[in-house]
């Protein structure tokens, strides 16, 4: 029987620093023996400072002057971060929020991420917004998150966008979003189309299956004209059938998840093939600076053999 030492990807992480960088080979053994990180904090807190702590002047200025640091290697950043947000609702419930707070406390979390993620030099940075499962939660808060959405869109994440240079991209399927929210995504990926910085790639109403399913499609529908042949279909024709195809490095390198839940939950399942999972107990609005450095020195010290080997 497979002693739990020696599995290969850890049910849970503690991503403390060792007192010493781990050579590649002490690595895995290293991931199993930690037990599960920090935790948020207790009791209650006053929703407006704790957001108002947050405000993306205060985050762009101090990200001007932070560096890399120490125990991040810029050589062996990952190019492509998701990040599975969870744990809003938990969040607010746990300080006797509303679940909207939860949810507004994490667009600021989100924020912060953005701009820490362009600072240590991340490519793109792929995020969770709305899975295609997510409507059959209450319709009330279905609403809000769509109103939310647009809200943000339109006000922080526009300056975001223009501020900090990002390029952006949506996933999902569009079509099911309120018009409005169609458009914006549009006019967004428009209003970015010449930047140069990070890409932030939003998946809204989205989900794995949705992604592989609507690339099926597409395929079957250029055999049925002619356009492809059958025996032209390799693993290289059918990604560049998936959503992600255009943009640059479309298979995270890292998958974040918050909120202690130890799953992928039909997000990016074809991209995800050898990405390396880091699942954090602490619920999303939580997530900080120093989180995702822990993660990204995390990150820095797997070895990665996407099937081969090296001893
Ligand atoms: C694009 C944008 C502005 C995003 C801001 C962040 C945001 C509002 C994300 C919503 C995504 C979501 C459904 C999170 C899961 O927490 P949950 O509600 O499932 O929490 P639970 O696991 O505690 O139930």
């Amino acid at each position: 029987m497979l002693s739990l030492q020696y599995l290969p990807i850890p049910p849970t992480i503690n991503i403390r620093f060792a007192n010493k960088p781990l050579m590649p080979h002490e690595a895995s053994k290293h991931w199993a023996q930690q037990s599960r990180i920090r935790h948020g904090p207790t009791g209650s807190i006053n929703p407006n400072s704790y957001l108002s702590k947050l405000s993306l002047a205060g985050v762009s200025e101090c990200a001007d002057q932070v560096e890399l640091p120490e125990e991040l290697k810029p050589e062996l950043m990952p190019k492509h971060v998701a990040v599975i947000m969870d744990g809003n609702r938990r969040w607010a419930k746990s300080r006797g929020l509303p679940v909207q707070l939860g949810h507004r406390a994490a667009g600021q979390a989100l924020k912060q991420l953005a701009l820490n993620c362009k600072k240590f030099g991340v490519q793109v940075l792929t995020i969770f917004a709305f899975s295609s499962e997510n409507w059959v939660r209450p319709k009330e808060e279905v609403d809000f998150l769509m109103n939310f959405f647009e809200e943000v869109g339109k006000s922080d994440f526009k300056k975001l966008i223009l501020q900090e240079d990002l390029r952006v991209s949506i996933l999902g399927n569009r079509s099911q979003l309120p018009e409005s929210l169609q458009n914006l995504a549009s006019s967004s990926e428009e209003l970015a189309k010449s930047n140069k910085g990070m890409r932030l790639v939003v998946a809204c109403n989205y989900s794995g299956r949705y992604d592989i399913t609507q690339a099926t499609k597409n395929i079957a529908d250029k055999v049925r004209n002619g356009v492809l042949q059958v025996e032209d279909i390799n693993e290289s024709v059918f990604e560049q059938h998936l959503q992600t195809n255009g943009i640059e490095f479309p298979n995270p390198d890292l998958l974040i998840r918050t909120s202690g839940e130890l799953r992928v939950s039909n997000f990016m399942l074809w991209q995800l093939a050898y990405t390396e999972l880091l699942f954090f107990d602490k619920m999303f609005p939580d997530f900080d600076e120093a989180d995702l450095v822990e993660g990204l020195a995390a990150f820095q010290r797997r070895q990665r053999r996407f099937g081969g080997h090296k001893y």
